[in-house]
């Protein structure tokens, strides 16, 4: 299969054999393409796997054992020199504390935004760049472009893999020297490469969730660090109407299921989560995915990330741009004022289910200009 792929380093004015650029090898797909596509571009390619969860217990939710077996498979068929590191202290200490004390204040955080922060685009880059990289490259589907002497994220060409969200938290320093070879590729061309070429990994299936969770229940994997506090659900107006085992296990907007027949003398319409309430430790439902008591239209965060900060708005004046929630939802207009070292985002149309923990991501076009925690909502 020909592609036409832009040099990946057109700013270094070193010729692509006297590059080393070491590769984040996952055991994917896209990290196995994206090790391919810059050999194929006469770099020096090495591979890193890295391990950030010692499973204490051997059960079959490690799948780390596997996924190396798959990163060297890959390597050697593309004659790579693969390292191998263990970064779980690490990861314990920056990704998986604060994680846990999150849910413990009852908020929903996002582990993968802080492993890109702390692990991959620092620890990582840092080992790597003692291995002697150059440059880093990893299989996320974004791009970066250079801008008044800044490198500045982009989306990934492929609208329904972009992962700039998860990227947001990253310093322009750390992608000045980092490649994203896959960021012009959309992922069904980036199977149909693997497999043209004999990759074990052409097939692997996506990988969901949190990385240290893997396929086991999320309920079962919290409860072992954090005790549940059952308490009750009340309705809108306060009204008892069932019981939960702790409010650490509900996400604003989720669908809460409440016993089989539903609440006596309520219409069989389905609940949903509309506040957690920590003071009495109360998870309050409505009925109905569209209820108004879901929706807010303005946010406030915590310390703003601006990926390139000599670039960013200087907020003097109300800035307009779009903004992301979560992941997987459609850019949405809004408007960001100052508030501290935070922002305030108004949206123009009330948005669902926003959640404090998660990250606001924003931006201009093309462009990612970073983002911040969810600190709180409200609806005017
Ligand atoms: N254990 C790991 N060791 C080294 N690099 C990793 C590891 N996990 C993820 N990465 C790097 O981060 C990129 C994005 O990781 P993510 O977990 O989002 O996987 P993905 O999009 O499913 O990619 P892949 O198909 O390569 O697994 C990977 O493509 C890889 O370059």
């Amino acid at each position: 299969m020909a592609i036409e792929i832009a040099p990946f380093t057109p700013n270094d004015p070193r010729p692509a054999n006297e590059i080393t650029v070491i590769v984040g090898m996952s055991g994917g797909v896209d990290s196995s393409v994206s090790a391919l596509l810059l050999k194929q571009q006469g770099y020096k390619v090495e591979g890193l796997f890295m391990k950030n969860w010692d499973e204490d217990d051997g059960t079959e939710y490690c799948t780390a054992m596997t996924d190396l077996m798959d990163a060297a498979a890959v390597c050697q068929k593309l004659d790579i020199h693969l390292h191998t590191a263990n970064f779980a202290r690490q990861y314990w200490d920056n990704v998986f504390e604060y994680f846990l004390e999150e849910y413990k204040a009852c908020r929903t955080p996002n582990p993968d935004i802080l492993c890109n922060r702390e692990i991959k685009f620092k620890v990582f880059l840092e080992y790597a760049k003692k291995l002697g990289a150059d440059y880093i490259a990893t299989g996320h589907y974004t791009r970066t472009s250079q801008h008044e002497g800044c490198t500045q994220l982009r989306k990934g060409l492929d609208p329904n893999k972009d992962q700039s969200y998860f990227l947001h938290a990253v310093g322009e320093q750390e992608f000045a020297q980092t490649l994203f070879p896959i960021g012009d590729i959309e992922k069904p061309q980036v199977r149909a490469i693997a497999e043209e070429r004999g990759l074990v990994t052409h097939n692997k299936k996506d990988s969901t969730g949190i990385c240290f969770i893997g396929e086991r229940r999320f309920k079962d994997f919290l409860e072992t660090y954090l005790p549940a506090q059952p308490g009750v659900i009340v309705d809108e107006n306060g009204v008892e109407i069932g019981k939960h085992q702790g409010l650490m296990y509900h996400t604003i907007g989720q669908r809460q299921g409440l016993g089989i027949g539903g609440v006596p003398g309520r219409p069989e319409a389905p609940w949903y989560v509309a506040e957690k309430r920590l003071q009495t430790n109360q998870l309050v439902v409505v009925q109905g995915s569209n209820h108004p008591l879901l929706f807010s239209n303005e946010l406030t965060t915590g310390a703003m990330h601006w990926i390139n900060p000599r670039l960013a708005p200087t907020l003097s004046e109300p800035f307009r741009c779009t903004a992301k929630t979560r992941y997987r939802q459609p850019e949405q207009w809004c408007t960001l004022t100052a508030n501290g070292d935070g922002v305030i985002a108004v949206f123009d149309e009330p948005q669902r289910a926003v959640t404090p923990g998660q990250s606001a991501v924003f931006y201009q076009g093309d462009i990612c200009l970073g983002g911040a925690v969810i600190e709180t909502t409200r609806k005017h």
